[in-house]
């Protein structure tokens, strides 16, 4: 057998060993993993396939497990188990290859169970596979029965059901042309997107020579419709107050072709220098950058200063979900409520820093009204000097893109 395979197996089993242990984001481990063992490109995608794939369908393997073997498993053998059967029955690997290199991840002791179970899987395969439709959402979809419930309420169940199928399909990679540094051959594989101009699908490989020249920024499109809505203009003092890396604060310059008087802030003085790098890469060196922490007052040299104040505030990734895979793992109620009410908090605060007559685009890559639409006509219940112009929800389901959520209030 392939021994390449056999490390990019045992390295997806340790990566899921680890997620398991501690709260590390999955593409990190899965950076760190591969690096370590210096995996060739095709073989981190195998491990990323393999990672990503247990974790987006997690609750449907321990399904399938539970109907093959009663009991209990310890964690090791649940584990060589999903990536067992996730190569079988959802990446299509072929079945020997999948069971030989699998049963070889379990110590000596346990290798003929994990056999016996994996060919058992195999024999019942059409039956597995013919019930999965009748299963309840959460199980079908490997998201916890509090989000669907949350989704069907807020959506309907059509809408919840659709995007609760594409959170489970592979996010496509896109970019955006950077109008300050021109691209000199547009390289190959960029498809324009329409209805979005400036904006590529990457096809093929990503162009890393663009990107690192800062001709190309690595995005999605969903995050544009903030910068739209802001409508940033040549010589305007603008504040994008929770900045870092900084993407959208690059966007804000593009539009106004280097000229907008842009200040960046963010709560964390150790994610600036990423955000200046970031800033000189894609030609908007001028920027000032301070360390801000939005849960405080304004501070009083900001107060009614800006034209225009961009807030796209930490949230709970709801809209990122199939680029995220642990979003849905990491979640719970009592977490969105936590993150509503600093919203609120940075949302009143940061207010102060827009003159009357100025306006401020409030956004965020939540999908969930009490982080997007419910939490803003709280804020106008209390502030009547602020109407909202303008509110942009995006679904990911409809858009098939991310989901994200920008609104646009003018202070009288
Ligand atoms: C959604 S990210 C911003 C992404 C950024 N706008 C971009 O396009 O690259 C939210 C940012 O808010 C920052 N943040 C969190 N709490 C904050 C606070 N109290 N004050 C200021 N920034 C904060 C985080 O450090 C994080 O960088």
């Amino acid at each position: 057998m392939n021994s390449n395979l056999s490390n990019s197996r045992q390295a997806a089993l340790a990566c899921l060993t680890r997620w398991h242990e501690g709260r590390a984001f999955a593409e990190t481990l899965v950076d760190r993993e591969c690096s370590r063992l210096s995996l060739s490109p095709a073989d981190r995608h195998l491990v990323q396939a393999l990672v990503f794939g247990v974790l987006r369908n997690q609750s449907w393997l321990d399904h399938v497990i539970g109907t093959l073997r009663q009991g209990r498993l310890d964690m090791n053998v649940r584990l060589i188990l999903q990536l067992g059967l996730c190569q079988l029955f959802l990446l299509g690997m072929a079945d020997h290859a999948a069971v030989y290199e699998t049963v070889n991840l379990a110590p000596s002791r346990l290798r003929g169970l994990v056999n016996a179970i994996l060919r058992n899987a195999l024999r019942k395969e059409k039956a597995i596979l013919a019930e999965r439709e009748k299963l309840p959402l959460h199980i079908l979809y490997s998201t916890p029965r509090w989000l669907v419930e949350k989704w069907t309420a807020q959506f309907g169940p059509e809408a919840a059901r659709k995007l609760l199928q594409w959170n489970n399909t592979t996010p496509r990679l896109y970019v955006r042309a950077n109008s300050l540094i021109p691209l000199n051959d547009p390289p190959e594989g960029l498809v324009p997107l329409g209805g979005a101009p400036g904006w590529f699908s990457v096809e093929g490989l990503l162009p890393l020579k663009d990107v690192n020249s800062g001709a190309l920024y690595v995005a999605d499109p969903s995050t544009r419709y903030a910068i739209d809505l802001l409508a940033p203009q040549p010589d305007e003092e603008i504040l994008d107050a929770c900045a870092a890396p900084g993407g959208k604060s690059a966007a804000i310059i593009a539009a106004t072709g280097g000229k907008a008087r842009l200040t960046a802030t963010d709560l964390h003085e150790h994610r600036l220098p990423v955000l200046r790098e970031n800033l000189a890469r894609y030609g908007s060196p001028s920027v000032a950058t301070a360390q801000a922490d939005w849960t405080q007052p304004c501070p009083p040299q900001w107060e009614k200063r800006f034209d225009a104040v961009l807030l796209d505030v930490p949230c709970s990734n709801t809209g990122v979900i199939q680029r995220r895979v642990d979003v849905r793992w990491r979640l719970n109620p009592e977490e969105i409520r936590r993150l509503a009410a600093l919203q609120r908090t940075i949302l009143e605060n940061a207010s102060r820093a827009v003159r009357p007559g100025g306006r401020l685009v409030y956004s965020t890559c939540s999908i969930d009204a009490e982080e997007d639409g419910l939490l803003v006509r709280e804020f106008l219940k209390d502030h009547p000097e602020w109407t909202l112009k303008e509110e942009k929800l995006v679904l990911p389901q409809e858009e098939k893109s991310d989901g994200a959520y920008a609104a646009l209030l003018i202070c009288a």
